[in-house]
């Protein structure tokens, strides 16, 4: 991989950028663990001030610096906006980190370098995840427009984000959201000439023409993201759950309806579109599926899950959609109530704690029956649903996701180590043995398998051009899993998983990344 050189990071920038040690810095807890290593919530121990530190992955890199990390400080730096995470400065560690024997690691790179940004009380999934909370409509529009006025700088200056999704949503106890993790974001002119890479952007919020292969796009994949956040948001849980491309993309038209000619001029020269076209006709859903979605609210998410991207609304039509103009409006940021903090990782972290717990008490009442009748009581998956009603217009709605059990009394309440890979999800959107590697195999299992009940055309999903970066910080990661689909022709919007929640998804980050294209 291509790499700057160590120690040359920063030579445009002030000296302060890059020149303070992370040692100026006390680290209180873990707060994400993300692809390029771990973020920490930490004080900056000269001013009080609290700050996040991602620590920048170094240990694959044999040739420096990673790229993918000075394009999303590049990019950060050009930046400056209220809806965009800030990015304060880059720290240093300087000696090697030693582990709990003793042993530093051996890389090449003994130091670590972390980038310092504000520190935010939730992201978007972490904060939905809580149980019983409830956003108002009101709070969703509020979000919904700040979403979308920061995507909308974003695209005005000319930057692809390429990861929309709950967890990339910051927002503190000010009610500000602000878009973060620009690690697969690339600045783009619409001239571009030249190829992007279709493999970006987290599988359940990505656009039907990356799936179909195109390698032009513009800021209209990020749209079809927050099309996808807004439905979520609405309807209490994530709506087009694949475990694998073509799964994804068959989810996708099952709701959309199939791309042709007349809907999508120009989708049968996607690259892939022979392979995978529906091998039946499809109608369009929208409309059908989220009928207890407000009028305008219903307007507004057709023109974002648009198949077609030159025909999907932009940030900036978006922010003038009547959503935003009619009663009751987008409430005040400040209006909104301060919840103690919650990332995605923390949620995760409880509820794994949460099955173990289970699986404990589970193995104790095997191994001694009638001890257990003393244990305390053991909240059971099915038992959540009383937390999860489908929201329906008008009314608040729960975030929280499908079937997601209480917390055990007791559990951490607050950051914890260890996340799992995997999306937004409670415990039961993992499949029988936990989050899949997907590898090449998981990733693009063979379509024979028959997933989804519609059928492609085609034979298995296209393999990468290049051979994945095994260094490459989106490259290896693990895949989303899932239950069977949540949706089919014939049965109701979310209906088909037990408790008439949806079944159960986890997902993956993102697929091998294609180093030529980016
Ligand atoms: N500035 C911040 N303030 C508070 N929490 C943050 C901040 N930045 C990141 N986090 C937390 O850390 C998590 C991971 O951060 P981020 O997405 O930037 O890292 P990443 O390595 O790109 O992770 P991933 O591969 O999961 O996207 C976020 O989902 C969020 O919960």
């Amino acid at each position: 991989m291509a790499g700057a050189a160590y120690g040359q990071l920063n030579l445009e920038e002030s000296p302060s950028w890059g020149s303070r040690s992370v040692d100026c810095f006390e680290k209180l807890e873990q707060i994400g663990e993300g692809t390029y290593g771990q973020v920490y919530m930490a004080r900056e121990i000269k001013t009080g001030e609290i700050v996040a530190l991602k620590k920048i992955r170094m240990d694959n890199e044999k040739e420096g610096f990673p790229i993918t990390a000075i394009r999303e400080i590049k990019i950060l730096k050009k930046l400056q906006h209220e809806n965009v995470i800030k990015l304060k400065e880059i720290v240093t560690s300087p000696g090697p980190e030693v582990d709990e024997h003793g042993k530093s690691g051996g890389h090449k790179y003994k130091g670590s370098i972390y980038m310092v940004f504000e520190y935010m009380d939730h992201d978007l999934t972490g904060l939905a995840d809580r149980p019983g909370l409830r956003f108002t409509i009101p709070q969703i529009k509020c979000y919904m427009k700040q979403l979308l006025t920061g995507l909308h700088y974003c695209h005005v200056n000319q930057v692809l984000h390429r990861d929309i999704k709950g967890s990339n949503l910051l927002i503190d106890n000010e009610g500000n959201l602000k878009l973060a993790d620009f690690g697969l974001a690339r600045s783009y002119s619409s001239d571009h000439k030249g190829n992007l890479t279709n493999r970006v952007i987290t599988l359940w919020y990505r656009p039907p023409e990356l799936l179909l292969g195109a390698t032009k796009y513009g800021p209209s994949v990020d749209m079809w993201s927050v099309g996808c956040i807004f439905a979520e948001l609405l309807h209490g849980k994530p709506i087009l759950t694949g475990k694998n491309e073509p799964e994804q993309l068959n989810k996708i038209f099952e709701l959309c309806g199939s791309p042709d000619e007349v809907n999508w001029p120009g989708v049968s020269r996607t690259p892939w579109y022979n392979k995978f076209k529906p091998s039946r006709q499809m109608k369009r859903r929208v409309r059908e599926v989220f009928r207890h979605f407000d009028r305008n609210a219903l307007e507004l998410l057709e023109k974002m899950l648009t198949l077609d991207p030159s025909q999907r609304i932009s940030a900036k039509d978006a922010l003038d959609a009547e959503y935003f103009w009619t009663d009751p409006l987008p409430c005040d940021p400040k209006s909104l109530p301060k919840y103690e903090s919650s990332h995605e990782f923390q949620t995760k972290k409880k509820r794994q704690q949460q099955r173990q717990n289970e699986e404990q008490a589970k193995r104790q009442k095997l191994q001694h029956p009638q001890q257990h009748a003393r244990l305390p009581p053991v909240q059971q998956p099915g038992q959540a649903q009383a937390h999860s009603q489908v929201w329906a217009g008008g009314h608040n709605h729960p975030m929280g996701n499908s079937g997601q059990a209480p917390l055990a009394a007791g559990g951490p309440t607050h950051h914890q180590f260890g996340k799992p890979r995997g999306p937004p999800g409670g415990p039961n959107r993992y499949p029988p043995g936990g989050n899949p590697n997907p590898g090449v195999g998981g990733y693009y299992p063979d379509r024979s398998t028959g997933q989804g009940g519609v059928g492609f055309s085609g034979g298995q999903y296209p393999p990468q051009a290049r051979a994945p970066s095994a260094s490459g910080p989106r490259g290896s990661s693990a895949g989303y899993g899932v239950g069977p689909p949540n949706y089919s022709q014939n049965v109701p919007y979310g209906g088909s998983g037990a408790g008439g929640r949806g079944p159960n998804v986890a997902g993956n980050r993102n697929p091998p990344y294609n180093w030529q294209q980016q």
